[in-house]
């Protein structure tokens, strides 16, 4: 675990080994305590390299061993380093790789630090719900300055070797073998004074307007933390380090992650450290699976429809260097699409300081053009007519063995499978808008989908910097089909006696970026009401009598339908649930109208509004959504737990630090999850959304066991089916 020799006659290098990223699990630990001992008490070495096998300098402390308390054995991170940075002889760090966490502490520790320059540092434990409190919140503002530190320590991002040296993290960038420039820098420092090498003996480089600086920053972090602790802990404990002498601070970063280690969010964000990793192990019902399911290399694809998320998708695709041929019909919307597209390339391109895409991308107006491509994304409107017309052409233009792609949110993936010559070739690829910037792809597979085709998918997904997750067909695959029960609820609390903003402000405080009023806004009315038109649903004036709220049998509510009849499609129309300054404005406003058509509306139906508590929005959107992720579940459209709760943390604005829906079900307790399921379905019989599925009592019957053991019982669950 850790590899200890003697090189270059008086260099003692400490070679760090535990795969797959060099953490600092206790036996590493074990093992750096003792070889820093062996290198200082050795009179031959004058002085000491510590590196990562593998071209990893160190990932961080263990997180498998955050899980359980017991498992926290073996030497303690804090003393090991302090050891490191009070040795008397030069300790040198090679970073190459990267250095992340306690590795970046431990690399702080030392008296020098080199870095490859295709190397990463950060200190990313606020990601999983806990401060760097080996020191890195007390050393990094001592050695790069506060604003800097506050920066790197609240967001946890990455910084490149570049920018390290630059802020002075680093002592030198080195291109070739870090471990060699590290020895050679070794060799050279011997016998120097140490005095001003160690980080801990520093003063924090003054800052003007302290005080206003922390609380500008304060402001900052609790608006985008949304309720998350650890970011506001590492500002306190940033402050410590600004304002309190080294031991005092160090004492104060220890009560801070006291706070920390141990708290439900902390849980939450490591388990979303691992479910998105787990969601990328993926696997069907046929058996197919990614680690036996090989793809094939795509380097033409093409875009059909440049919409919004056309144009989107387009970006994303050029931006991984592929080549894209870019397909609209239409001839005013081909011209906007290409300045779009162009604008957005430039944005992007400024964004991130990589070369421009352009050049990659070929637009034309006849599908002809995509006879010779890899791969198709078809995006056009959300019309089952249309698709299947266009899915037809497609099939009918394309080279045989092209990968067919729909970009629908909800309709069905195999009826246009079926409309192809070779409908193994067709799957869903579910982007969110807007399409280039946001993280989630659902990759949906219907029952004739070849693996093949997934594991491509998958695959151009990573590429494009997405995080996939395949899912299984049905109508709204998992995240919209969720999505339904937890509106319809918000809807229904409307009609009990809620206004928007009670709903969203009870929303908001559990952490969502914004409630569900203020999404139905901004992603506009009139989509919805759109669909329920072609399914039927919508009455002219929301319908008369007791059926006005009932559909099918089963209750409906026809606010939304009545909102649109009146214009109210959101912010593009300045009106929507709220009111707002002007059609495509953002700032949303209560509006005093609504408050009348609610009285209106629940006069005409005998309602009387009563009083709704945060805690019964909270119980009836969650739940609802979460007994429908059960019955996903069930139904085996989703492989586990963690794709859905990866599903709505990336792309539904659910907040990390609660996990997902169904992780955040586990930590409520199902039992009470399947309690007050069970009191709002005895109330509301005629909202079958509300009535408990057969997997959440299964589940609670077999002792509510941890999220991580609910694949055993679902197996069961789906074998009985
Ligand atoms: C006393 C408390 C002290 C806390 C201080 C800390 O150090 S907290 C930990 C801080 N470190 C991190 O947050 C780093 C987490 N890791 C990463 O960000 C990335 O893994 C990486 C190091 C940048 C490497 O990324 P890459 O894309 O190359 O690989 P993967 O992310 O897929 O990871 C590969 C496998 O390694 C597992 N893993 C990664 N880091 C850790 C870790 N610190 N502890 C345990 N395991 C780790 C990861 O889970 C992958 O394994 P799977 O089996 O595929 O899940």
């Amino acid at each position: 675990m850790t590899q200890y020799s003697r090189v270059s006659g008086s260099v003692g290098l400490i070679t760090l080994k535990n795969p797959p990223v060099n953490q600092l699990s206790a036996v590493v630990r074990h093992g750096i305590v003792d070889t820093v001992q062996k290198a200082l008490s050795d009179p031959k070495v004058k002085s000491v390299v510590i590196c990562g096998q593998n071209g990893m300098f160190c990932g961080g402390a263990d997180i498998k061993e955050f899980q359980t308390l017991a498992n926290m054995r073996g030497p303690p991170l804090i003393p090991m380093i302090h050891s490191i940075e009070a040795a008397d002889k030069p300790v040198v760090a090679a970073i190459e790789g990267g250095a992340f966490g306690g590795g970046l502490e431990l690399a702080l520790g030392c008296h020098y630090r080199i870095a490859h320059s295709k190397a990463k540092v950060g200190l990313p434990e606020v990601t999983l719900g806990l401060l760097p409190a080996a020191g890195g919140s007390q050393r990094l503002p001592r050695l790069i300055g506060v604003p800097a530190a506050l920066s790197l320590i609240t967001t946890g991002r990455h910084i490149t070797a570049a920018e390290a040296l630059q802020l002075g993290l680093v002592d030198q960038v080195a291109d070739h073998n870090t471990v060699d420039a590290a020895v050679k820098f070794a060799l050279s420092v011997a016998g120097q004074s140490l005095d001003a090498r160690r980080i801990s003996n520093f003063q924090c480089p003054p800052v003007p307007n302290m005080d206003a600086l922390f609380e500008d920053v304060m402001q900052k972090v609790r608006t985008t933390a949304r309720g998350a602790i650890a970011p506001i802990a590492c500002v306190q404990a940033v402050r410590a380090a600004a304002t309190l002498p080294y031991t005092q601070g160090m004492q104060r970063e220890k009560e801070l992650m006291a706070t920390l280690f141990t708290s439900g969010q902390a849980r939450a964000l490591q388990y979303c450290f691992f479910a998105q990793r787990v969601v990328g192990r993926w696997s069907m019902p046929s058996g197919a699976r990614w680690d036996t399911s090989k793809g094939r290399p795509i380097h033409k694809a093409a875009v059909i429809g440049l919409g919004t998320m056309g144009r989107g998708i387009t970006v994303a695709l050029a931006q991984t260097g592929l080549s894209v041929v870019a397909v609209e019909t239409q001839e005013k919307q081909f011209m906007e699409a290409k300045k779009a597209v162009s604008n957005m390339l430039e944005r992007g391109a400024k964004r991130s300081g990589k070369p421009l895409a352009h050049g990659k991308i070929t637009y034309s107006q006849s599908l002809q053009a995509v006879a010779d491509v890899d791969l198709v994304i078809e995006a056009v409107f959300e019309d089952m007519g249309l698709k299947k017309k266009v899915f037809q052409q497609l099939s009918a233009v394309c080279k045989p063995g092209t990968f067919l792609c729909t970009n629908t949110s909800t309709l069905d993936v195999d009826e246009l499978a079926s409309q192809t010559h070779q409908p193994e070739l067709v799957v869903g690829m579910h982007f969110f808008a807007p399409a280039h910037i946001m993280k989630l792809l659902e990759v949906v597979y219907g029952p004739r989908s070849s693996p093949e085709l997934v594991a491509v998918v998958m695959e151009l997904g990573k590429k494009m910097g997405k995080v996939s997750v395949a899912v299984g067909n049905c109508r709204g695959f998992v995240g919209n089909r969720m999505l339904k029960p937890y509106r319809d609820q918000a809807y229904f609390l409307l009609e009990e006696g809620a206004t928007p903003q009670l709903i969203d402000q009870a929303l908001e405080e559990f952490g969502f970026a914004m409630g569900a009023f203020k999404v139905s806004d901004l992603s506009g009315l009139d989509v919805g009401w759109k669909v329920r038109k072609e399914e039927g649903l919508v009455q002219p004036g929301g319908g008369s009598g007791k059926s006005a709220r009932i559909r099918n049998g089963v209750r409906y509510s026809p606010l939304g339908d009545l909102m649109c009849e009146q214009g109210r499609f959101g912010q593009k129309t300045g009106r929507g649930w709220y009111q707002y300054d002007k059609p495509g404005s953002r700032d949303a406003r209560p509006d005093p109208w609504m408050h009348s058509f609610l009285e209106e509306y629940r006069a005409r139906h005998g309602l009387v509004a009563r009083r709704i508590s945060n805690q019964e929005v909270l119980e009836r959107c969650l739940y609802a959504m979460i007994n429908e992720g059960f019955r996903v579940l069930e139904d085996g459209i989703a492989a586990g737990p963690e794709d859905i709760d990866i599903i709505y943390v990336f792309g539904y604005g659910w907040p990390r630090h609660r996990g997902g829906p169904m992780f955040y079900a586990n930590m409520v307790g199902l039992e009470i999850v399947l309690e007050r399921l069970e009191h709002y379905a005895q109330a509301n019989p005629d909202m079958p959304t509300l009535q408990p599925c057969s997997l959440l009592r299964k589940l609670v019957a077999s002792g509510s066991p941890p999220v991580n053991k609910w694949k055993e019982v679902i197996k069961n669950v789906r074998s009985q089916l």
